[in-house]
């Protein structure tokens, strides 16, 4: 499990440390693993010559740590810059700097932004790695100047060299040269010191422009922003600096790994059947979208469960018995129900259907997931529950869109009217929490990095999928397992005469998000770990996943992959006992 807390409680956490310490000690630790970080990365690039730093040094202790960074670094014989952003940087650090050969570049700070910026874009061309100590966790709301015009020109020095590299790739290709390791890793990475530059946000929200990071080596503790989205999209890899601080307080968010998910998956034993591993019931499809169904029904079967009935449009029956013969046309008991995937509000007999099984799993506390057109009918469907109350063990999972889409009928925003798609995917927490607070139900809030949040507990977000798996009929996939997975945890507790809760059954859908987004991992032909955070001083530079590595996949593919997504998290799990 990765945990991240508020950035005050880690930076209390870390004022007990440094007071006990002797001076700057904690600094230089920090430093050290920013220091081995470039190292690594620069001998990655295989170079012919030693590589050159340029640090961008702000004011604080962030500065600080870039600074005894590229002190160190000079001193292995690397050629290092700092680039001092502010009248008083640390002094102890810079004289350090200074001490062990690095050049340290003072732009005229009473100059316009523009004109600093422009100093620091001359420096920073053709280095290979920048490090950024302009802020840490110390920054207070949107970057000030000069510090936005640096990194908004830096950026985008770091996207046109990118392009400049493609043009000249694609130009080239009757030289017959292959582009190796070093040129295709020619332009500079960015190192964040603690946290990029300009990301600060506690909910995972963003304001203003900020400095995207290829590694982030975090000191202490993860902050909210290594995990959370959008924030979580800029930190590239993080990595860990333990400085030894313990924390007591609960966690901001959580992220599953491979070993948790083998502790939550649910195996079969010997006295275990068909309806003991779980039934699911699945509505999906209507005459608008027939065939829906055949992906939900043959992930749920792949997931695990021990029967997956169907019911849908007559047509699509052929295709999901075609696909799945083992999949059963015939109503009977259940213990989870998905209803919603391909489902049309014009389709009026599918939405009756949907509306009775509801009504059963209502009524029987029953796990059910709600999806796509089941938010779509949401007035529909729900007001014919007692008391218009959906119950703890619903899960929906919309996109932003759906979310959207449900929080204004719901009458959540603001008196101005609707909430937006822009908003939700701005501050999907936020929005994902308000959800929950609204229905009480467990909203998994899809997207890059999908958040799964239960009214009161500590939310999951798990971000395994690569970008590959936003394709048509994913959600459709997710929707599967997770009734799979749902119907699984309802059949144990049943086993164990106990209650299933709402805290369980959400971990439980914590994990099925980890295998979805595993499995879209492997079907793209990416290794299955994607782990949320790694130790800064045990990792490989080969470690760091380039943005786009991988390849295009199909939701099939996904399935596909299920099975082997769930034996690596097994694997990963505990050695069970049979007592
Ligand atoms: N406090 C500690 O015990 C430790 C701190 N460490 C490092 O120190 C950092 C925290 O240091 P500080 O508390 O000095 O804070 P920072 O260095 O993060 O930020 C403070 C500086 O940034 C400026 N600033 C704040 N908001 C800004 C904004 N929006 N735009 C432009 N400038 C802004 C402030 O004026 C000040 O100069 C951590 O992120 C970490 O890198 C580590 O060395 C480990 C130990
Ligand atoms: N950029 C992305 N990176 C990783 N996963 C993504 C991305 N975009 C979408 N996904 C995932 O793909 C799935 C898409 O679901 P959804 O939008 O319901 O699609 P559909 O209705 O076509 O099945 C979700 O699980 C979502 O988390
Ligand atoms: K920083």
């Amino acid at each position: 499990m990765i945990s991240a807390f508020d950035t005050a409680t880690i930076r209390q956490a870390e004022y007990d440390l440094v007071a006990h310490a002797p001076l700057d000690h904690v600094m230089k630790k920090a430093a050290g693993a920013v220091a081995e970080t470039c190292a690594q990365l620069i001998a990655a690039r295989d170079l012919a010559r030693a590589g050159r730093v340029v640090a961008l040094v702000g004011g604080g202790d962030n500065g600080g740590d870039a600074l005894y960074a590229v002190a160190m670094l000079a001193r292995s014989a690397i050629e290092c810059d700092a680039v001092i952003l502010h009248a008083e940087p640390h002094p102890r650090g810079c004289q350090a700097a200074e001490d062990a050969g690095v050049h340290l570049v003072r732009p005229d700070l009473s100059r316009s932004p523009r004109a600093v910026a422009q100093a620091v874009a001359r420096t920073v061309i053709g280095c290979d790695v920048i490090i950024d100590g302009l802020v840490g966790t110390g920054g207070r709301g949107a970057l000030r100047e000069p510090f936005a015009t640096v990194v908004t020109l830096v950026r985008a020095g770091l996207a046109d060299a990118g392009d400049r590299l493609g043009r000249t790739r694609r130009q080239s290709p009757q030289t017959g040269h292959r582009p190796g390791t070093s040129e295709r890793s020619r332009r500079p990475l960015v190192v964040a010191v603690d946290t990029p530059s300009g990301l600060g946000g506690e909910d995972g929200s963003v304001a203003g422009v900020h400095l995207p990071a290829d590694v982030t080596v975090t000191m202490g503790a993860l902050k909210p922003q290594a995990v959370l989205p959008p924030a979580s999209y800029s930190v590239g890899q993080v990595r860990l600096c333990d400085l030894g601080v313990t924390i007591s307080t609960p966690e901001r968010a959580r992220s599953l790994g491979a070993g948790d998910v083998g502790c939550a998956w649910s195996v079969p034993g010997p006295s275990d059947h068909k309806y003991t591993r779980g039934v699911a019931q699945v509505v999906a499809g209507s005459t608008e979208y027939p065939f829906t169904g055949v992906m939900c029904v043959e992930a749920a079967a792949r997931t695990g469960a021990g029967m997956v009935r169907y019911s849908g449009p007559a047509e699509a029956s052929l295709a999901v018995l075609s696909r799945v013969p083992e999949a059963v046309g015939a109503p009977g008991r259940f213990q989870a129900c998905l209803l919603g995937p391909g489902l049309s509000e014009r389709d009026d007999a599918r939405i009756e259907q949907a509306g009775e099984l509801m009504r059963t799993a209502h009524a029987a506390n029953l796990p059910m997931v709600l999806d796509a057109g089941a938010l779509r009918a949401w007035r529909r469907l729900v007001s014919q529950l007692p008391g218009g109350e959906i119950g703890p063990l619903a899960v929906l999972t919309p996109h932003a869109g759906e979310a959207a889409m449900l929080l204004t009928h719901l009458g959540a925003g603001s008196q101005r009217g609707g909430i937006s798609r822009a908003e939700v995917e701005a501050e999907p927490l936020r929005w994902a929490t308000r959800l929950t607070e609204c229905t009480g139900a467990i909203v998994v809030l899809k997207g890059a990095a999908t958040l799964i949040v239960a009214p009161g507990e500590i939310p999951y977000v798990q971000h395994q999928a690569p970008a590959w798996a936003g394709t048509a009929g994913s959600g459709d996939v997710l929707a599967g397992i997770l009734v799979a997975v749902a119907a699984a945890a309802q059949a144990q507790s049943e086993q164990a005469g106990a209650e299933l809760t709402q805290a369980d059954l959400a971990r439980r859908i914590a994990a099925g998000v980890w295998v979805h987004g595993t499995a879209a991992r492997l079907a793209a032909g990416l290794r299955p770990d994607r782990p949320a955070a790694v130790d800064a001083l045990s990792v490989q530079a080969e470690d760091v996943e380039p943005i786009g590595a991988g390849a295009p996949i199909i939701a099939t593919d996904i399935i596909a992959a299920v099975p082997q997504a769930i034996r690596h998290a097994l694997a990963a799990g505990p050695l069970r006992y049979a007592g």
